[in-house]
């Protein structure tokens, strides 16, 4: 088969995805438009993944479609907003043809489908550099809705959502062996965004973020965005069944939990508990995040969290 060219990618494969967006013309135009209903705002977050800093050569192109619309539907979620469509932006080598772009938008037309998104618009661009992927999510708000990591008051319980450390403990096998547990693997690789807690948290939380760096580094965020002292019991944080086994054998392993990131969970500043989630620590007077070990005493992780240069 003739290769379909930069045109052809995007008439074969992209403009499917938009079909029945109006406002993306059919991927046909310069630019896109979005209708935002009376009474709402866009909330607006753009993530990238990039290979061998967020995702392994080895990964799989329908992965990389599901990674990256979860690590920004994640985004969405913190902030309490309801998904709508997003943007994409391809930058790719030579190695990533026809084949590895139809896969690619196979994955995402299922994750569209998954979360009720519809794609917008983009750009592509050819390079003799790693992989990288973009997207910029966009998802609505009752106007002034949008929940802030600013806004945790003393008195709030700290919860978080499904499971901390799979993805950061499927990485650390990953970096030893190649021989990594198949659901810590589905977890690095198909992170699940927690889209379904977006309605309680723009409905009643005072603070969210979403843990992309490390659960120790965003409660930092958190605590310093919202003027107050964080404290998480480390003997509280939500394992998987295989996580905590991993961490039985190996108790070292433990910071890579707490700081090692790419959980794609919420961490959530409330009076009460939201569905679903576990209650990790509180909200007291003060600065900073503090991690505190079963004798109450804060641990100290060699890194709290991802930072990027
Ligand atoms: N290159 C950039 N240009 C403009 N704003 C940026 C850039 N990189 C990050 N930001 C902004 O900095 C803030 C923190 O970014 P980040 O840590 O990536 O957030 P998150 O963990 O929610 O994805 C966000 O408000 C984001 O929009
Ligand atoms: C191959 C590989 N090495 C390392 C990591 C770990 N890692 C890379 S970036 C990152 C933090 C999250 O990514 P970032 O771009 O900071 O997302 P954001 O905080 O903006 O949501 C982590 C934990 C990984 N996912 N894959
Ligand atoms: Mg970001
Ligand atoms: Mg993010
Ligand atoms: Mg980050």
């Amino acid at each position: 088969m003739p290769k379909l060219g930069e045109f052809g990618r995007i008439e074969r494969f992209f403009a499917p995805l938009a079909a029945d967006l109006p406002g993306a013309y059919g991927l046909t135009d310069d630019a896109a438009t979005v209708q935002v209903p009376h009474g709402y705002e866009l909330v607006v977050t753009t993530d990238a993944l990039v290979e061998r800093v967020h995702f392994l050569s080895t990964d799989q192109p329908e992965d990389l479609a599901a990674k990256l619309l979860a690590v920004n539907l994640s985004d969405l979620a913190a902030k309490g907003a309801d998904p709508l469509c997003y943007s994409l932006v391809l930058s790719l080598p030579a190695h990533a043809g026809d084949y590895w772009v139809g896969r690619f938008a196979h994955g995402l037309g299922e994750s569209q489908r998954n979360w009720g998104i519809k794609l917008l618009g983009g750009d592509s661009v050819s390079t003799d550099g790693p992989i990288t992927l973009a997207a910029t999510v966009m998802g609505l708000v009752p106007t002034g809705r949008m929940v802030r990591r600013a806004g945790a008051q003393v008195g709030d319980g700290l919860y978080v959502s499904g499971t901390i450390g799979d993805a950061a403990l499927a990485l650390a096998q990953f970096e030893r062996t190649g021989e990594v547990h198949p659901y810590l693997r589905s977890r690095y690789r198909r992170p699940t965004p927690r889209v379904e807690l977006a309605g309680w948290v723009r409905d009643h939380a005072h603070a969210a973020i979403d843990i992309s760096d490390g659960l120790a580094a965003d409660c930092s965020h958190l605590a310093r965005a919202s003027n107050v002292r964080c404290e998480i019991d480390a003997a509280l944080v939500p394992l998987s069944e295989p996580a905590a086994a991993l961490l039985a054998s190996e108790p070292a392993l433990r910071d890579r939990v707490l700081g090692g990131g790419d959980d794609y969970e919420l961490l959530i500043a409330a009076a009460q508990a939201p569905p679903g989630t576990t209650r990790v620590g509180r909200v007291i007077a003060g600065e900073g995040a503090e991690i505190l070990d079963s004798a109450g005493v804060p641990i100290t992780l060699a890194r709290t969290g991802w930072t990027h240069g």
